[in-house]
This record gives structure tokens, sequence and C-alpha cells, in this order.
């Protein structure tokens, strides 16, 4: 089949179901982010011990979103959640210079678990509405994600209070999944 007839068989006609991981440090925004998607408003929350899972609707695409806690002792469970990921979500209170360094250190043990090889990466820098907040770019730089090879990757600017950036992501993810599989690469649908 031509690329552009596959392009055309895989039209938008149908809706298609991914998985979504969203990790990330504790405080990162995470469960504030998935709410604003989910209910069009910012939630209050508490500190996530386990996960949260819904669906959101975008672009006709039906994502189900995991949101795992992130504290320093919850994260050597975020394995448990990782397989038949379409896509990664790490988000990033990018403020929080200090915990960079982990915030890397955490982000390259998951993007190079076996289970996440073929993934999806888009990076969250969020908090973009505090003074100080580092760039999507410095974020990303700083996390090491434009080193990865053969990773289809992006940094976003974010604030998960106002769900600013949150559909530029969704979206960007929506259309790498659906090109993924109209050109015949591993992701699922
Ligand atoms: N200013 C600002 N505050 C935010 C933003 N996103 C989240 N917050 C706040 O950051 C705090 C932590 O947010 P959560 O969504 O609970 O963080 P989390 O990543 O789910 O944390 P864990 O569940 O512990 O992993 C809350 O007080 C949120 O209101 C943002 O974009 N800007
Ligand atoms: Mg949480």
């Amino acid at each position: 089949m031509g690329q552009s007839l596959m392009k055309l068989f895989f039209d938008d006609s149908c809706q298609k179901e991914v998985k979504v991981v969203m990790l990330g440090l504790d405080a990162a925004g995470k469960t504030t982010a998935l709410y604003r998607l989910h209910v069009g408003e910012a939630l209050s929350t508490v500190p996530t011990i386990g996960f949260n899972v819904e669906k959101v609707e975008y672009k006709n695409v039906a994502f189900t979103v995991w949101d795992v806690g992130g504290q320093d002792k919850l994260r050597p469970l975020w394995r448990q959640y990782l397989s038949n990921s379409d896509a990664l979500i790490y988000v990033v209170d990018s403020v929080d210079r200090d915990r960079i360094g982990v915030a890397r250190e955490e982000f390259q043990a998951i993007v190079k678990d076996p289970l996440m090889l073929s993934s999806v990466v888009l990076v969250l820098a969020n908090k973009q509405d505090m003074k100080g907040a580092m760039s999507p770019s410095e974020v990303g730089q700083r996390l090491g994600l434009y080193d990865l090879k053969n990773r289809t990757s992006r940094a976003v600017g974010a604030c998960a209070l106002t769900g600013e950036g949150l559909h530029e992501g969704l979206g960007w993810l929506a259309a790498t999944l659906k090109d993924a599989r109209a050109w015949g690469t591993s992701v699922r649908f």
C-alpha cells in the first residue's frame, strides 16, 4: 500500500485508544493536570498514594491516562504501570531547580526501561505561571530529552492550574501516535 493510501486508510473516522503513563516527581502537578483535562477545572489535590486513572478524549483519540504518585518511596513502583504504554507524559515542576537532577535520573531510568523503548515521550514543563520557571527547552535539555536516540519526543510548557499547554501537548501526542500507526511503527492501537 502506498504511503498516502496508508494515511487515508488510517483516517480520523474511528476513535483511537491509547494508554498514557504520567510520571514525575512529587508535587510536579500530575494530578492537577489529569483532572484539569478530565473535568475542565483545577481541583485541589493531595499527594497521590497509588494512582489515579481517567479517560480523556481529544482530537478523536481516547487517552487512558495513568497518574502515578511521585514521592520518593513510591517511585520504585512506577515500573508496574509501564507495560503496553503508547506514551509517557513526564511532568516537571519548572521552578524546582534543586531537584531537576533527581527528575533527570528518574526520567532517564524510565525512558531506558525496555517496556518504554517504543513509547512517545512528552515532557510537560509545568508551573510556567511561576516566576523563575525554566523554559520548556531548558527543562528538556536538563532532563537529557534531546540526547535520546530514535525517540519521538517533545517538551511543552504548561500551567496545570489554568490548563495552558495541556491541550497543545495532547494534540501533539494524538497527531504523533496517529502518524506512527499510519506509517506502521510499533505503536499499538
Ligand atoms: N503555580 C502552580 N501550581 C501548580 C501547578 N500545577 C500544580 N500546582 C500545584 O502543585 C501542587 C502539587 O500538585 P499535584 O497535582 O498534587 O502534584 P503531583 O505531581 O500529583 O504530586 P504527587 O501525587 O505527590 O506525585 C498543588 O498545590 C497544585 O495546586 C501549576 O501549573 N502552577
Ligand atoms: Mg498526584
